[in-house]
């Protein structure tokens, strides 16, 4: 699913792009798969990428600058390290592992191998994330920040997902946390804290989690408290049968005011609106290509043409941390898989 929206995307014409992308080689289980992806997503592209039925193949083509992948949690180190251990560039997407301790290994084999890689949490990127941070933290438009409630719904009722899927598969990093709460939490965490990197203090989390059969949270709800600040972020996620959803995912509040953050999904912001006290509500609206994955992708573009190892929005250390948040929730929860150590 996910390869599909990420190739579409870097297709779609765009005249005014900072950066061109080359679908140069697409690797998959068995070259059939690959043939039909391309045949379904890229046909009106004009672009003919080599097609590979294994991934090792794209590993070792010269032709290869980055790598993208598009797997389910649990493949994620396996397929870094196999790529990085080709001296390939990567951006993987999130969760970027199963637990902090796989995030770990990857970054210091990237580290050792003096490539790049980066987790391709894309809504960061968004141009209405990076207005939104700056007028919440450099502008402070509703004056200090104070607390950020965020919500990511999904109508998918796990219980009844085939056991090979990979939201019901604990060896598959199934779950909402991993799959929809990661986001809630990255609007807790951009929206409650300045600049990447800067925050003065981690916040202390509290969480809890419903679980269903084989240990597979159904939903997940934390709880981030910024002691130093007394900021809170109240962050959570469901699968439910019968959720429907409203636009309205998000809500800043500050001492002068809030925003209500709105879109298709928290992953896909479109709008926000900002209501100063007194004052009437100023509404920001932000149209972008197809679903927006340029953003992440263009970044990577930029990064690996100035030769950096590192993205700024989406540094190795921000996915350790939040790695960290989400073991610790897991653990809290009870939603193991069969890597934890606990
Ligand atoms: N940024 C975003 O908005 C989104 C991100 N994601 C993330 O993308 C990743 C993949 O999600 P999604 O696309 O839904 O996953 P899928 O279940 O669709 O799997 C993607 C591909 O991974 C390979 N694969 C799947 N299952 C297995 C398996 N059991 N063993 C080996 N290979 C397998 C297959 O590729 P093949 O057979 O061709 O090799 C498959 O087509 C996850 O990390 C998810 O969190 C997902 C959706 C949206
Ligand atoms: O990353 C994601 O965002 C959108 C959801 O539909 C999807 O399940 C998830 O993986």
């Amino acid at each position: 699913m996910i390869s599909e929206w990420f190739v579409i995307d870097l297709l779609i014409p765009r005249p005014d792009a900072k950066a061109h992308h080359i679908i140069q080689s697409i690797g998959s289980s068995s070259l059939d798969k690959g043939q039909k992806f391309v045949n379904s997503y890229m046909s009106s592209s004009g672009q003919k990428p080599k097609i590979y039925g294994s991934y090792e193949e794209v590993y070792k083509d010269s032709e290869v600058d980055v790598v993208y992948i598009g797997t389910p949690h649990a493949f994620h180190k396996r397929n870094c390290l196999d790529a990085i251990a080709r001296g390939k560039n990567v951006l993987c997407e999130k969760a970027f592992t199963l637990t902090t301790k796989e995030a770990q290994e990857v970054l210091s084999a990237a580290k050792e191998k003096g490539v790049f890689v980066m987790e391709a949490m894309w809504t960061r990127f968004f141009p209405l994330m990076k207005k939104l941070q700056s007028l919440l933290h450099e502008e402070k438009v509703i004056g200090d920040v104070t607390r950020v409630f965020c919500d990511f719904g999904l109508d998918i009722d796990i219980t009844k997902l085939p056991k090979e899927s990979r939201l019901k598969d604990p060896a598959l990093g199934a779950g909402s946390l991993l799959d929809i709460g990661i986001y809630s939490l990255t609007w807790g965490i951009t929206c409650l804290e300045g600049k990447v990197g800067e925050q003065a203090q981690d916040p202390e989390v509290v969480s809890t989690q419903t679980l269903v059969e084989g240990g597979v949270d159904v939903a997940s709800a934390m709880l981030l408290n910024y002691k130093h600040t007394g900021r809170q972020g109240i962050l959570t996620s469901t699968t439910a049968p019968g959720f429907t959803g409203d636009p309205f995912f998000a809500r800043i509040e500050g001492t002068k005011g809030f925003v209500k953050v709105e879109g298709e999904t928290p992953s896909m912001p479109e709008s926000f609106t900002v209501t100063r006290n007194g004052a009437e509500s100023k509404k920001y609206g932000f149209d972008k290509p197809g679903r927006g994955f340029c953003y992440e992708a263009d970044a990577v573009a930029l990064d690996l043409q100035a030769g950096r190892k590192e993205n700024e929005t989406m540094p190795w250390s921000e996915t350790i941390r939040v790695m960290k948040i989400l073991d610790g929730v897991r653990k809290r929860g009870g939603a193991r898989f069969p890597v934890d150590d606990w």
